[in-house]
């Protein structure tokens, strides 16, 4: 629940990974803040107009400024952001934002499929009541490495979006997210796996780690899948970092292997990359 102690513990795990030799660091959905509907409003930040001041969004500055000290790409979690210009007037949503090595925002990542959901004798959970979608795709060009995107959590169970990304350009899906423990004993790896093979890219998932004492029990088992669907490392439900090295070429031999890429048939079902809206 303390915003000002998260932040400065995701700094000292962030500059822990950068020393162990990460050039990209990613934390996970609501990292500074409990995760349910009651408590968006109260931590909201606002973006916009963006740079915001430190006082309207002391996250986006601590965020900004670690990418600087660790000389890393940050995809900074989700945090709860309230943007006070949308005609709605105060909306709010559950954002990313990725920062480059030099402290500059490269992208912002509005969460697009709210987490509605209703298992009953398990959980409920309604994002919808006190949030809004973002509405585009996020992918951004890392000029070393190339393409990622961004998306957060409930957005993996919609493989339209990841497709896209993928036959955009993407080599890598990055995925902050807190499953439960209902539906990430269910579903969490094999989307992450879906997700890669559908698709043959990297996936790579960060969870907050597990507290039994919170409203909402967090699955944890961060990871990253191969484009094969390997499952190359994955964490348990407890706090950790995980680092993984992607290999070059891997991507390309998985295609090579299995030639998903020339053998779609557009001339029987649409290719959802084109025509849809997408925007760069
Ligand atoms: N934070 C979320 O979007 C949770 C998504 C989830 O648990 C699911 O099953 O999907």
């Amino acid at each position: 629940a303390d915003k000002a102690h998260n932040l400065s513990h995701a700094r000292t795990k962030v500059l822990e990974a950068a020393k162990a030799g990460a050039k990209l660091v990613v934390l996970p959905e609501c990292f500074n803040s409990p995760y349910g509907t009651k408590y968006f409003d109260k931590y909201a930040e606002t973006l916009l107009p963006s740079p915001p001041s430190e006082e309207q969004s002391p996250s986006f500055h601590a965020l900004s400024k670690l990418a600087k000290e660790a000389n890393v790409y940050l995809v900074g979690g989700s945090i709860p952001e309230r943007d006070e210009g949308s005609k709605d007037d105060k909306k709010l949503y559950n954002t990313s934002l990725t920062f480059a090595p030099s402290g500059e925002l490269l992208a912002t990542h509005r969460k697009v499929h709210l987490f509605d959901i209703d298992i009953p004798g398990k959980i409920k959970f309604k994002e919808s009541e006190v949030l809004s979608p973002g509405n585009k795709i996020t992918l951004l060009d890392l000029p070393e490495y190339g393409k990622i995107a961004i998306a957060i959590c409930y957005d993996i169970r919609f493989p339209e979006l990841a497709t896209i990304a993928a036959r955009k350009g993407a080599f890598l899906l990055l995925y902050p997210g807190a499953f439960n423990l209902t539906t990430g004993a269910l579903h969490w790896e094999l989307l992450a796996r879906a997700r890669a093979t559908d698709n043959q890219v990297y996936v790579g998932l960060c969870s907050p780690a597990r507290a039994m004492k919170a409203e909402y029990n967090a699955w944890g088992h961060s990871m990253v899948v191969d484009p094969n669907a390997a499952v190359l490392e994955q964490l348990d439900e407890k706090e950790g970092t995980l680092i993984q090295e992607l290999q070059a070429g891997k991507i390309e031999e998985t295609r090579k292997g299995v030639p998903l890429y020339g053998q779609r048939r557009f001339d029987v079902y649409p290719d959802v990359s084109r025509g849809g809206k997408f925007e760069e």
